[in-house]
């Protein structure tokens, strides 16, 4: 079973306006309302892809409510910690560009953390627990740490999907397999990542530092996979962009998905690549379907290292 943690739900307010001005009045022309927060994308898709998940984290008020129900409409399996406050609202503008604004994190109580942590105690040595998104402010900086170490003690395999100081701190407990965007992975160390070979260069000091497997997407640029023994680049294919909103997710998704299932990990990078850009080509996550059509439009190198290496 894949167990998502999202520390920091979201309902992803998905609003439309053309010609979008500050400071006036501006009538959207469509808004939709999305269960959202790394993990919650992660096992909406896995569920879309007949994948065994449950959804784990933090969610209250009526938010939270919304969040569960739409998991449930969509018979995704999950397990919250309710809390007392109120799960955020993040708002995704689209006008052209894609402006984001990610609300702030309810107040989460000792007894509430503590009871997500006696949670992730219960996983075994079958299990996945993937932890995504921001991390609330409110916990104290070892809690994520915490949540690691306890899946790993019961044998659980780890994946870390967040940014800034968060992927940093918890870089050390060596999670299985991380994607940070080539953003993330600029600050990750303090420097300009733009092209494949300098993502592939930088994600190669990560596995050397004992990430089992890594993924550095880029948006319409594609995406690098590096491991202990290859690297490979990705092409996104062409395609109409409706939402890139969980495109990330969608790949992380995929990725475990298919290690789940006993594939190479090259392969399960080439499918990682095909969800992220479905996803792109949708409103919403993609289908499988949608994944399984867009898979012969991308296209995976094996890259020899000695080619980069510098
Ligand atoms: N404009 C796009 N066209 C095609 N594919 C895209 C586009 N944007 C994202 N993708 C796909 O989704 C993946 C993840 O997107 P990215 O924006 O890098 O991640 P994140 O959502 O985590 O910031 C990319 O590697 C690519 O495969
Ligand atoms: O926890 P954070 O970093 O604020 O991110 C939450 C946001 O990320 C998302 O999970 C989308 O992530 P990606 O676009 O990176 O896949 C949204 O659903 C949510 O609004």
């Amino acid at each position: 079973m894949i167990y998502t943690c999202t520390l920091n739900p979201a309902v992803d307010y998905v609003v439309r306006v053309e010609n979008f001005q500050t400071g006036d009045l501006n009538r959207s022309e469509s808004a939709d309302l999305y269960a959202g927060g790394k993990g919650i994308n992660v096992s909406r898709l896995l569920k879309r892809l007949g994948h065994e998940t449950c959804a784990i984290g933090f969610v209250g008020g009526f938010t939270g409510e919304f969040i569960k129900s739409e998991l449930d409409r969509e018979g995704v399996f999950h397990r919250f910690t309710s809390v007392n406050g109120v799960t955020r609202i993040n708002v995704k503008l689209k006008s052209g560009t894609e402006t984001e604004i990610n609300g702030p994190t309810p107040t989460i109580l000792e007894e509430e953390s503590n009871r997500l942590v006696q949670l992730t105690g219960e996983l075994t040595e079958h299990d996945w627990l993937h932890i995504g998104g921001s991390i609330p402010s409110c916990l104290p900086a070892e809690y994520a740490g915490t949540l690691i170490a306890t899946a790993r003690k019961k044998g659980a395999r780890v994946v870390v999907d967040t940014s800034g100081a968060a992927l940093k701190a918890l870089l050390p407990y060596h999670p299985f397999f991380i994607k940070p965007n080539h953003h993330e992975l600029s600050e990750l160390f303090n420097t300009n990542v733009n092209t494949k070979e300098e993502a592939a260069f930088m994600a190669k000091k990560l596995v050397d530092g004992g990430i089992e497997n890594v993924i550095v997407s880029m948006g319409s640029d594609g995406a690098v996979f590096v491991n202990n023994e290859s690297i490979y680049f990705a092409t996104s294919p062409k395609g109409k962009v409706k939402n890139t909103v969980g495109a990330g997710d969608s790949m992380v998704a995929v990725f475990m998905a298919k290690i789940d299932a006993g594939l190479e990990s090259h392969e399960a990078f080439h499918w990682a690549v095909a969800a992220g850009s479905a996803t792109a080509f949708s409103d919403d996550l993609c289908t499988k379907e949608e994944v399984e059509d867009v898979y012969s439009r991308v296209e995976i190198i094996k890259v020899e290292q000695e080619g980069w290496a510098h």
